[in-house]
């Protein structure tokens, strides 16, 4: 069986409170995007995880695809799978691939192996995966709270435009873009801010983790600038960065001079 994780952006994105349990509530709008990893598994006599594409840094426990199966391994007594992950979505970019690539692995497992999960009881093993896997399970645009596992389903004035990413040669650590971030409530809330129209998101819908990461990764403002002066209607950094995303009435020419390797860019129409 094969799938195919996608990628998400934060639309909006405030750190409002430090919890006891060392997490941040925040608030934020995940919106699912097309760039796309892709995940095969198939039964074996060894379990085994091999890896094309980007190449990833840690063990292959550490892999958000290993402790899928290593999750639902504790309940359920699942086949030994060899599994191959072929990795395009950058990492350390804010755009949750890791975490697609762990929730998609859960919803894989639930079908192949027929364990009935539900789709509340999906949601609850992704929560222990990480704060971003849940979404992946619902990946419709939601207006999200808590760790972000509290979501809602939201409609965004966004059809027809298009979407441009543009990650840079830079990783961003997200435990330490939390560390530095000081929290904060949205003076106005996001699920009013979200319904204004896209042309008024510019300097209203805020990535909080912009300020504390800008000054040290200059590189990473100067490409919002340059997604500006390209004519986009908005752009933001994407969750606790590097890569940063514009939204474009029409796409810009010429994005791969714009932007060569080794910067890494993805476009889509919405
Ligand atoms: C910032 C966001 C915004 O969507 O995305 P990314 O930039 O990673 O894509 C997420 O909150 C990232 O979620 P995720 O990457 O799943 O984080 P986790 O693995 O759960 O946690 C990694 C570490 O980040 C910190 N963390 C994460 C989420 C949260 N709500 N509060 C936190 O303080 C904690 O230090 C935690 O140990
Ligand atoms: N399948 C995976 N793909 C990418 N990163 C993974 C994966 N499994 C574990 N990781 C670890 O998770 C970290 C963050 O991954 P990811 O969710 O893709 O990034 P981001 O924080 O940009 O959303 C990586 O630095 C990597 O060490």
């Amino acid at each position: 069986m094969i799938s195919f994780p996608n990628a998400k952006i934060n639309i909006g994105l405030y750190i409002t409170e430090k919890r006891s349990d060392g997490f941040h509530n925040l608030e934020t709008v995940f919106f699912p995007v097309g760039w796309s990893d892709a995940i095969e598994v198939a039964e074996s006599d060894e379990l085994r995880l091999t890896t094309s594409g980007i190449i990833i840094s840690g063990s292959p426990e550490s892999n958000l695809v290993m402790k899928a199966y290593s999750l639902l391994q504790k309940d359920f007594d699942l086949p030994v799978l060899k599994i191959h992950l072929h990795k395009q979505i950058p990492f350390g970019a804010g755009l949750g691939g890791g975490s697609a690539d762990g929730a998609f692995m859960l919803q894989m497992l639930n079908k192949l192996f027929n364990l009935n999960l539900s789709a509340d009881k999906l949601l609850d093993y992704a929560a222990v995966l990480g704060s971003d896997c849940p979404f992946f399970i619902l990946n419709k645009p939601v207006f999200a709270a808590g760790r972000g596992e509290i979501m809602n389903e939201i409609n965004l004035n966004v059809k027809g435009l298009y979407l441009l990413l543009v990650k840079p040669p830079l990783e961003v650590s997200t435990v330490k873009a939390f560390q530095n971030v000081v929290p904060r409530k949205p003076v106005v809330s996001l699920t009013e801010l979200i319904n204004l129209p896209v042309s008024n998101w510019k300097n209203n819908i805020i990535n909080q983790f912009e300020s504390s990461v800008f000054p040290q990764y200059p590189e990473i403002a100067s490409i919002k600038a340059q997604l500006y002066n390209l004519g986009a209607v908005y752009a933001s950094m994407s969750g606790s960065g590097s890569c940063v995303f514009g939204l474009f009435s029409e796409l810009p020419a010429g994005i791969e001079k714009r932007f060569p390797a080794p910067f890494l860019t993805f476009s889509q129409q919405i």
